[in-house]
């Protein structure tokens, strides 16, 4: 469990994280979305107590980090790879097991969890990108924590690699642990996360399940196609719907559910070729959720305007 209460930091003139209030709680995974320099990393700093809050509190687990007697059996965490390039990652876990009282055994549950055993007395250095992800998921699951906190845990993993994380984060969710990461694939998220929380420019702009954040943004839209669409749109408008022409046979709708439209069609005997009620996907409600708060946003469409 990780709870925030107003955190906030601030570096000189910048307001890093800016009153933020959350709870990230156990039994779920709580993605942490937020455009370059939303504040994300600096807030994962702060919960590890390797940054020291402005102002505000938080606590993992009931108290703040540093006040656990043994914190990395409280919290695991993924922040980037500091590794010694000529060690093997047996050896760099060992390290790491040996200076916070790990059983060494421990560090082939882990190299096997991770699916390392293969490459473990493999020199770190020469590892790829998802080798060096896989390996600082190991470090973080060593003292098999019942928190764990992950920046950008899936970068460099391909596409069978970003499906085991997957299974394996749902699977520790499963257990009762809590698992927060932070991620720029949207759509990854969406199939991983239950619960999401966005940060823009420091403040929180949206939290909560991935459909509630979705249906926050933009209403489902429902796609009607019907030989009688003319009719049928004014029925469905009657109940309520907002309706938008987009061709002779064809209707969007919002503010009224697929079922319902259905019904009031059966009702008046009219013929529905289509009915396809689309939710956003939490990309596009992301971006419309972010618009405001990008920090460095790319000029492409402006470019193309003043070429025409
Ligand atoms: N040590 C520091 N000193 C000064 N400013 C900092 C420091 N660390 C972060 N910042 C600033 O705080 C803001 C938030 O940065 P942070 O790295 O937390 O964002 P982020 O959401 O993790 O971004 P990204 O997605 O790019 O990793 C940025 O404006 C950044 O420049």
């Amino acid at each position: 469990m990780i709870e925030a209460q107003e955190l906030t930091k601030r570096y000189g003139d910048t307001t890093a994280v800016d009153s933020v209030t959350f709870t990230v709680a156990p039994g779920t995974v709580t993605g942490f979305l937020g455009p370059n320099g939303a504040g994300k990393s600096t807030t994962m700093r702060m919960i590890l107590g390797l940054d020291r809050p402005t102002s505000g509190t938080v606590a993992v687990n009931g108290r703040p980090l540093r006040r656990h007697p043994a914190p990395l059996r409280e919290v695991g965490a993924h922040l980037g790879v500091a590794t010694h390039p000529g060690r093997s990652a047996r050896s760099h876990l060992r390290a790491i097991a040996a200076t916070h009282r790990i059983a060494a055994a421990r560090v082939d549950e882990v190299l096997e969890l991770t699916g390392l055993t293969a490459a473990a007395a493999k020199r770190v250095g020469g590892f790829s990108l998802g080798m060096t992800a896989r390996l600082g998921l190991a470090a973080a699951l060593l003292g098999d924590p019942r928190t764990l906190v992950l920046d950008e845990p899936v970068n460099g993993l391909d596409p069978e690699g970003v499906l085991w994380f997957r299974t394996l984060v749902r699977d520790l969710a499963a257990d009762g642990r809590t698992v927060f990461l932070s991620s720029h694939l949207m759509s990854e998220m969406a199939q991983t996360a239950d619960q999401v929380l966005v940060l823009g420019r420091g403040k929180l702009i949206a939290a909560g399940s991935v459909h509630e954040v979705i249906d926050a943004v933009s209403p489902t839209t429902v796609k009607v196609r019907s030989p009688q669409a003319g009719e049928l749109a004014v029925v469905v408008a009657d109940a309520g719907g907002t309706v938008n022409r987009v061709g002779p046979e064809a209707f969007d709708v919002q503010r009224l559910a697929a079922p319902r439209i259905g019904q009031l069609a059966a009702n008046h005997g009219f013929v529905l070729h289509e009915l396809i009620p689309q939710r956003p996907t939490l990309e596009e409600a992301y971006l419309s959720l972010t618009a405001d708060a990008v920090e460095y946003r790319s000029d492409l469409h402006v470019s193309l305007e003043g070429a025409r």
